[in-house]
Parts: C-alpha cells; structure tokens; sequence
C-alpha cells in the first residue's frame, strides 16, 4: 500500500527533515507517526499524498512509484486517499453537511439517504447540533471533526490524518480513534500522526517513531512496522 525505500526529504536545500527512512505498511493496516514538534510527521503525511517527492530514495503508493506518476495518475490516486490535514480545507460557503456529502456527490451519490447517513457520522463526531452552520461559525475543532467525516465518507483505501485528535477533549478523542478503527476493520489502510503518547499506547498499533532527519543524526529513525 505505501513503501518508502531509504527515503531522505529536504525543503529545497534546508535541512534534511527526512533521512533514510524504510518501511511498508501492507494493505489493511494501521499505523501512528509520533515524533516530537518539528520531526518531520506532516512533511511524512504529505509525500504520502503525493505533495512532494522524495529527495532520495524511493516512495511507492498502491505499488506505484510516485517519482514516475504523471498529474492525471495523481490525481486518481488521490481520489482513493482520505485526508485530514492541519488547514481543514473546508468549503466555507457549504454547511457542514453539505462539505461532508461532497465526495459522495463527486461519486454520483446523493439523496436522502445519503444525507441521513452523513448526519448520523456528524452526530457520531458530536456535531448532531451543528448539520447546518456554515465552516466559519464553527470552533476549529469542529471544523476539524467536519474535515474528519469528510475524509472518512467515501470509506477511501487510504486514510492519512495530521493530529486528527489535537484539538478535542479526552472522551471525543477516543471517539475519533474507535471511528478510525471501524473504518481500518472496513479494509481502510490508516496512517495517524500523533503527539499523543497517550492513545499511542492506549490503542496498541505499530508505530513508525519520527527523531527529525539531521537533528537525529547519526541516530537512525527508531520504528516499528507491521
Ligand atoms: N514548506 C516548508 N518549507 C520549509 N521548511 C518546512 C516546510 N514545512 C515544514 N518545514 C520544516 O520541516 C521540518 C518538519 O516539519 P513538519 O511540519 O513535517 O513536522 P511535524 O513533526 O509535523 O511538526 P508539528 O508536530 O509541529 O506539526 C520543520 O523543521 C519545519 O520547519
């Protein structure tokens, strides 16, 4: 599913953020990034969603090597990823309901029945009362449970999650992991980047531990992987 080959990742010609990193997460799996602030999680997150390429070494996604895609392969790939990044990218003149139905209506998909189930996934995040308000009328982490049952809908293979817990109390927390593992039991792959030690052990998946690339070096990337 995703394959990264003594990958190394630098912005321009800054500091390695990335170095030498090897692992593959098989289809089905799910994993948590943990790393302290600046380690390197998100720029993780965002090869993964073909944002970047990788500086050295290789990253390959549904057994494609990305160097190699072109714009119209990416942008089939992406279809097949869910993601929630730290800019909720959220349409702000679309309801709450509405921005969550996208992608299905993307699909082709619509209808009553389709309203309902988004809603009752918005009242599972604890928006039940919040269906209709528009983005910017909501806190930021209700934008971010939005983002979230945005990207969990359309049950994608891939779901990539930035800090999908960091701005909720501890109780909607888990209720965002249990939803993440329902999904993941559902065939999803997950990839979750976390500060949180906390659900990290709570939830006992395999972790690929970020130390930051130069400032760890000579100290490789610790990590486990399934
Ligand atoms: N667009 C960018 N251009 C240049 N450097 C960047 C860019 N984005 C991130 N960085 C740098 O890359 C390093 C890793 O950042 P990244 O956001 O991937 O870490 P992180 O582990 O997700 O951090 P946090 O937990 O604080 O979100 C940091 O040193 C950061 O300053």
């Amino acid at each position: 599913m995703v394959r990264f080959d003594n990958v190394s990742f630098q912005y321009g010609t800054g500091h390695h953020v990335l170095r030498d990193l090897s692992f593959h997460l098989q289809p089905g799996s799910f994993h948590f990034v943990s790393g302290a602030s600046g380690a390197g999680k998100t720029s993780l997150l965002q090869l993964m969603y073909l944002w970047h390429k990788p500086s050295d070494g290789r990253v390959s996604l549904f057994g494609k090597d990305i160097a190699q895609l072109t714009r119209r392969d990416k942008t089939l790939l992406r279809r097949r990823i869910g993601v929630v990044f730290q800019d909720f990218r959220l349409l702000d003149h679309l309801t709450a309901l509405e921005n969550v139905e996208l992608p299905l209506r993307v699909q082709g998909k619509g209808g009553t029945s389709v309203s309902e189930h988004v809603a009752e996934l918005l009242a599972w995040v604890g928006l039940g009362e919040h269906l209709h308000a528009y983005p910017p009328t909501l806190s930021g982490g209700q934008q971010q449970r939005v983002a979230i049952a945005r990207a969990v809908i359309g049950r994608p293979s891939l779901l990539l999650a930035d800090e999908p817990t960091g701005n909720v109390d501890d109780r909607l927390a888990l209720r965002l992991l249990y939803l993440f593992e329902e999904l993941n039991k559902m065939g999803t792959t997950v990839v979750i980047a976390t500060h949180s030690e906390q659900l990290v052990q709570r939830f006992q998946h395999p972790v690929i531990r970020l130390a930051g690339g130069d400032s760890a070096a000579g100290d490789p990337p610790r990590q486990r992987h399934g």
